[in-house]
């Protein structure tokens, strides 16, 4: 371990997380106001927004942060600590016809777009942890979700996005881009721990709808509705707990 993260964190070996659960997006409050409702027992650890819980007695951590540089801090440390499993969270810009708002996406294989994975040792593209993501994809269809399996891609910066890039994402096989994905499978897989993750689609990349632009209500009511049902499936698929 390269230092005392027990100490650092504030964290007793007993309260080991059996799940890591981290989620890039903006909106960071009302992530944690609506994740942090399903566990027990919450509070902030020493490092800032990495918050400590239980699901039905299970300790998990929940971490809302954005982007790859973020993303790795906590896998980086509670992998070192022994925690055995993380599931990433977020939105995603569709790069293929019929990824619609609020559809899920496991991704099976994740393109490097960003810059965190090399310090862990990953190049080109990362892969979760087959049986996780397999069981990711079974919760989401089996509640009722429109599920996608493919190659995704991690994007370093939201904002610049220019056609060249998004089209040589397209060639390379990619169906949605992310920010945090690659980076999260690559830290897991340098700390030895089980990774997949659960996506869902909001923009429309190819097409040129930003997530800037608002959706017409039925479409955003089923983005917010995937949205919210992403931590309980992530739950249910890493600790075998059904959603309460
Ligand atoms: O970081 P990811 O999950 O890619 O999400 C990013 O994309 C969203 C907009 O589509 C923003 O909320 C931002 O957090
Ligand atoms: O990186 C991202 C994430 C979501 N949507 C995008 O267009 N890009």
């Amino acid at each position: 371990m390269d230092q005392d993260w027990w100490t650092v964190l504030g964290l007793a070996p007993a309260e080991l997380p059996a799940l890591l659960v981290v989620e890039g997006s903006w909106w960071r409050r009302d992530r944690e106001r609506q994740r942090l409702a399903l566990l027990d027992e919450v509070r902030e650890l020493a490092a800032p927004d990495w918050w400590w819980g239980r699901h039905r007695g299970v300790p998990v951590v929940y971490a809302c942060v954005y982007g790859a540089a973020r993303t790795v801090e906590p896998v980086h440390v509670l992998g070192q600590l022994g925690t055995p499993t993380v599931v990433q969270l977020g939105s995603c810009g569709a790069l293929l016809p019929g990824l619609a708002p609020g559809h899920l996406v496991v991704p099976s294989r994740v393109l490097v777009a960003e810059g965190a994975s090399t310090f862990y040792g990953g190049w080109h593209a990362a892969v979760p942890t087959l049986d996780l993501a397999g069981r990711l994809a079974r919760v989401a269809t089996a509640a009722g979700h429109t599920l996608h399996r493919g190659t995704t891609v991690s994007t370093e910066v939201l904002l610049r996005q220019p056609i060249e890039l998004v089209e040589g994402w397209v060639r390379r096989g990619a169906v949605a881009v992310d920010m945090e994905s690659s980076a999260t499978l690559n830290a897991a897989r340098w700390c030895g721990m089980r990774a997949a993750a659960l996506l869902h689609v909001w923009d429309d990349v190819v097409g040129g709808r930003s997530w800037t632009q608002p959706l017409p209500p039925r479409e955003a009511a089923r983005r917010e509705a995937a949205e919210q049902a992403q931590f309980a499936l992530a739950l249910e698929a890493a600790l075998g707990t059904a959603s309460r």
